[in-house]
This record gives C-alpha cells, structure tokens and sequence, in this order.
C-alpha cells in the first residue's frame, strides 16, 4: 500500500499554546487509521489543519503528493478529502434523502442561474443527486429511513447519516471526528461494521479522532497517539496496547494497561 496521506512536520500555535508540535506520519490507501490521545492534547486540532478548516503554523499535508493544506477547505473536499459534519450542523428540517442531495452540490457542473431557469445541466444533476443518493442509502442499509426527518432519526441513524453526507461527494480520504462518541455498546458495533464497509467496498481510506478505545483496538490498522500536542507513538493497535509511553499518557502510571 503506498502513502495516499502525508502529515509532514505540522505545527500549530494558538498564540504561546502549542496545540500540535512537528506532526509527520502518513496514511496508506484503504488503511483506517485513528488519532487517539488523552483530553486537550491536541488531536481536533490536527484534523482541522488536515481537512484545511485551520491554517498551519508551519509543515504541510500532501494528498497524492500535492499540497493541500491551506487551501480552502472545499478545494480540498472537492480533491477527495473529506471531514464529516458533525449532528448539530444537520439541517434537521430535511429528509435524509433530501439532505444528501443538498451536500452533492459540490460535485454540482450547473450554475445557480442555471438551477433558478431549470437549465437541462441543472436537470440532469438533480436526478443524477436522486440516484446517487438513493444508491448511497441502500449501500448504507438506510433505504427505509429515506423519507424521514433528520430530526426524527435516533442518535445512531444520524451519525449514520452525518457519513452518508460525507460520502456524498464521493471522497476517498474521509476523516471521522469522534463517530462513536455517545453511543452505547450495540450502536457502536453497528457504526464499526458500517465504517468497515466504507473502507472494504467503496475503497475509502479512513482516519478517526476518537476516546472509545474498545472501538479504536477493534477497528483501526494502525493508531498514531498524541499527548500535549506531541506525537508519541504510531503503530498496530496491539504495540499501541503495549507501549510505555502510551500507557503513562492515559493513566500517569506504565504499571497499568489502556482501560479496554
Ligand atoms: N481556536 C483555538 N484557540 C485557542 N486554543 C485552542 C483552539 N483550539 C484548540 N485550542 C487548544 O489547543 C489544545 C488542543 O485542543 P484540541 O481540541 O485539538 O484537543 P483534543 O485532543 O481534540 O481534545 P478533546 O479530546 O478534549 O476533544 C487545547 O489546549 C485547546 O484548548
């Protein structure tokens, strides 16, 4: 598998905090890798400058070896890296069929004049939206939920539908903040299975920011662990289990293992 991500020597100051020091690691093609680390150290901070929601400080983020931090995050999204929205930025007005309709227009070749008089490019791109979106709920297994509210759907049906949104645009890096964060047992086994599918049938690379560390172990190829915006350590989830280093970050002690 080769580097479809790279994360070389990033850097970003708040003023005199440094919220990620000398960041470098990359992300193979179909991996799933997660970004872990105790409270405040530092690991949104990282997504957002590699999502471009955030400016480096310094070092940068190439994407099939072109640079694409600091570009505007659309750019980047529309290149193929892709950050899911978070519930509350839902608009729990729609359908959830409407809603994935409402994020294809990134991908949209029509103008906004052209949609106002209904131009024949405009046509064609709302019922191509319809299909795709109607083939993206069956892969999801969310067919039946197609006509729904968004703000009638239950917890785990809306972070289905926040990756079904992200999956909208058709990315091939999607980056996961905390997808399984209040969820009970069964729910984030089904969010495990349906992140899986994503990166098994649709060959979409994965990373995640996440505390559940049962899900973590459970999902990821590899892990990268951060502590006071420092990297320190990256590895398979059993070295991860097994590092010092990790294990005095999470509990202050190495006499202890990470609480699984
Ligand atoms: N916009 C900002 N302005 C100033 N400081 C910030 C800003 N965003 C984050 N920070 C600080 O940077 C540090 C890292 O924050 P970040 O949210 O990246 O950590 P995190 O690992 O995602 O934390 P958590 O697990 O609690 O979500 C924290 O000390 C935080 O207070």
């Amino acid at each position: 598998m080769s580097a479809l991500l790279e994360v070389r020597h990033l850097t970003k100051k708040f003023g005199g905090l440094t919220a990620n020091r000398d960041i470098s690691f990359s992300v193979k093609e179909h991996e799933i890798l997660s970004v872990i680390g105790p409270n405040g150290a530092g690991k949104s901070t990282l997504f957002k400058m590699i999502s471009s929601f955030l400016p480096t400080t310094s070092g940068e983020v190439l994407y099939r070896g072109e640079r694409i931090s600091n570009l505007k995050p659309h750019i980047v999204a529309r290149k193929g890296v892709v950050r899911t929205f978070q519930e509350t930025t839902i608009f729990k007005s729609m359908t959830v069929r409407e809603s994935i309709i409402v994020a294809q227009h990134l991908r949209s070749r029509a103008s906004l004049a052209g949609y106002f008089w209904r131009s024949k490019t405009a046509q064609e791109d709302i019922e191509s939206f319809g299909r795709y979106a109607d083939d993206l709920l069956e892969f999801l297994g969310m067919s039946a939920l197609a006509g729904e509210l968004a703000s009638n759907l239950p917890q785990g049906s809306l972070r289905a539908l926040g990756i079904a949104i992200g999956l909208a645009t058709d990315p091939k890096v999607l980056l996961l903040d905390e997808p399984f964060a209040g969820m009970n047992h069964d729910e984030t086994m089904r969010m495990v299975a349906l992140v899986r599918k994503v990166r098994d049938d649709r060959g979409v690379t994965v990373l995640l920011v996440e505390h559940d560390m049962a899900a973590v172990m459970s999902i990821s190829d590899r892990i990268v662990v951060l502590n006071f915006g420092e990297m320190i350590a990256e590895g398979t989830p059993q070295e991860i289990q097994s590092d010092d280093k990790v294990i005095e970050a999470y509990l202050g002690s190495a006499d202890d293992e990470i609480g699984m």
